[in-house]
């Protein structure tokens, strides 16, 4: 191991089984990051979240956006919601996604967390919308944030730093088996834009 090169390797699986996860470290240098961070939040048609949970209408802090190949429709929480014509920005992301992941996507659901009071419950990404066990492609700009595994039976927990212009591929039985969350931090100031690239089933 070069403990001098900080560059990760992309094809060690972060997962000890019942999954792959990997972590390419940053495919952009700091001016392109910025400059994708900037134009993502000017050009994406950013909407807080809305759920019907339980009887309650909740309205995430969180803001969320959907593009597509096609106007697709997905319900979840109760609430509808239909994927929007890609931008060139997105459709740039996509590409490079795709090249980087071997794979191709259909579809890209966006976050923005404004700062560190906002995060992401532990979930998987397994609806029956989304080819089962195809890979989701991660890619986040702005602030770093904390990011974890939990495997849902045995408990075992994997945790990594996600930086401004990096990739995480999670793919296999990923979704199935583990759970992942972004937790929210005290330490973090700066909003952060990330972006999963895809498969639904159409
Ligand atoms: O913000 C992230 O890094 C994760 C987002 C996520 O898990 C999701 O959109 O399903
Ligand atoms: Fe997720």
């Amino acid at each position: 191991m070069d403990l001098f090169n900080s560059t990760p390797d992309r094809s060690q699986n972060l997962l000890p089984h019942d999954g792959t996860v990997n972590y390419y470290g940053k495919l952009f240098q700091q001016s392109e990051a910025d400059h994708y961070f900037d134009v993502l939040m000017k050009t994406i048609e950013w909407k807080n979240d809305e759920a019907f949970i339980m009887g309650k209408h909740i309205v995430t802090k969180r803001k969320v956006a959907w593009y597509g190949d096609e106007a697709y429709s997905y319900t979840y929480s109760n609430k509808s919601k239909t994927a929007l014509p890609w931008t060139k920005e997105l459709l740039e992301l996509k590409k490079i996604s795709e090249e980087q992941a071997g794979t191709t996507f259909n579809s890209c659901l966006l976050n923005l967390y404004h700062n560190g009071d906002e995060g992401m419950a532990y979930h998987s990404d397994d609806e029956k919308a989304l080819a089962k066990d195809s890979a989701i492609a991660s890619l986040s700009f702005g602030a770093e944030r904390r990011f974890l595994f939990k495997h849902k039976t045995t408990k075992e927990k994997v945790t990594l730093f996600l930086e401004n212009g990096s990739l995480l591929v999670m793919k296999d039985e990923t979704q199935t088996k583990w759970l992942h969350r972004l937790p929210t931090s005290k330490k973090v100031y700066k909003p952060r834009i990330n972006l999963t690239f895809r498969t639904m089933v159409v």
